[in-house]
């Protein structure tokens, strides 16, 4: 478990508020790793290996382990397995259902001792209201990430539409923010989306805001720093294909390192300048 005052520390150590995205898809990792027994674990390790001194997260999406039915479990619990325990580890799996079955999600990814995997955080929809979330909150210093303002371009579908109390997602971080302080709940706001963080910062001050949209998607870091980093930095920016895919030859890890040096080297400055450092 890694508690806010932690991640805080681990961010002002560290010099990077960095998150790398293990979105492994077997189509897309080097060929010769397919020798290995555990082909998408071996990627994995050798990912974590060559950046972990230059992150502080590390977040697999669950869709990409759960295509592969029960081998790609036991890759998704062999790397949690592997996961630095310094490091915030996030489940993307973007659950939401009734109380009793979110019950079961909680247990299937904070439970270590019933499902392998004990991750740190989890990703999920608000849609369904107070009991679909409350399950995850029962188990104690672990984090929810809900999904605020996303960075897909269907955001606007419902995320924008008005409300009594303004925008949507603004009603769900308002109402979020009822169910648990800012040392359980994050939200996730997409990169895409940077000019609207000032404005997610009026109802979040404190929050970490899980940020998914640069590299592949064409996010700005500069703007999303500008506009929603706070005085303990309060942002985990994620980069997966651009880091994880940077070369598909045998040189993929030093590849992947050189993408998370950039971008570690790039949020320093930021840090620097927003006094957090
Ligand atoms: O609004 C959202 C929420 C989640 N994601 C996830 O983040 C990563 C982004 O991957 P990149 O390769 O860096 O684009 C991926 O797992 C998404 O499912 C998001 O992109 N936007």
């Amino acid at each position: 478990m890694i508690s806010r005052q932690q991640l805080i520390d681990q961010i002002k150590q560290k010099r990077s508020f960095l998150c790398v995205g293990l979105d492994t898809d077997i189509e897309k990792i080097p060929s010769f790793l397919k020798a290995y027994p555990d082909p998408i674990f071996e990627f994995n390790k050798r990912i974590i290996d060559a950046t972990q001194d230059l992150c502080v997260a590390y977040k697999p999406n669950s869709a990409f382990y759960e295509a592969y039915g029960v081998k790609g479990l036991q890759s998704l619990i062999a790397t949690w397995e592997y996961l630095p325990k310094d490091c915030l580890s996030i489940i993307d799996a973007k659950r939401g259902d009734i109380g009793n079955t979110s019950d079961k999600y909680a247990k299937a990814f904070f439970d270590e001792a019933s499902s392998g995997m004990g991750f740190d955080a989890i990703t999920v929809t608000p849609y369904m209201g107070n009991d679909s979330v409350t399950p995850y909150l029962a188990y104690d210093n672990k984090w929810i990430i809900i999904l605020a303002l996303t960075s897909s371009v269907g955001s606007k579908d419902f995320q924008y539409l008005t409300t009594e109390n303004g925008f949507l997602y603004e009603t769900v971080i308002q109402k979020a923010n009822t169910w648990a302080g800012a040392d359980r709940i994050m939200y996730v706001v997409g990169a895409t989306k940077s000019t609207e963080f000032t404005n997610i910062r009026k109802f979040a001050p404190d929050n970490f805001l899980l940020v998914p949209g640069v590299g592949a998607q064409g996010g700005s870091l500069e703007d999303v720093c500008k506009y929603g980093m706070n005085k303990d930095c309060g942002l985990l920016v994620n980069a997966s294909r651009s880091i994880i895919y940077a070369s598909n030859g045998e040189d993929f890890a030093d590849a992947a390192r050189a993408e998370a040096l950039k971008m570690q080297q790039q949020m320093e400055v930021e840090l620097e300048k927003a006094g957090v450092i």
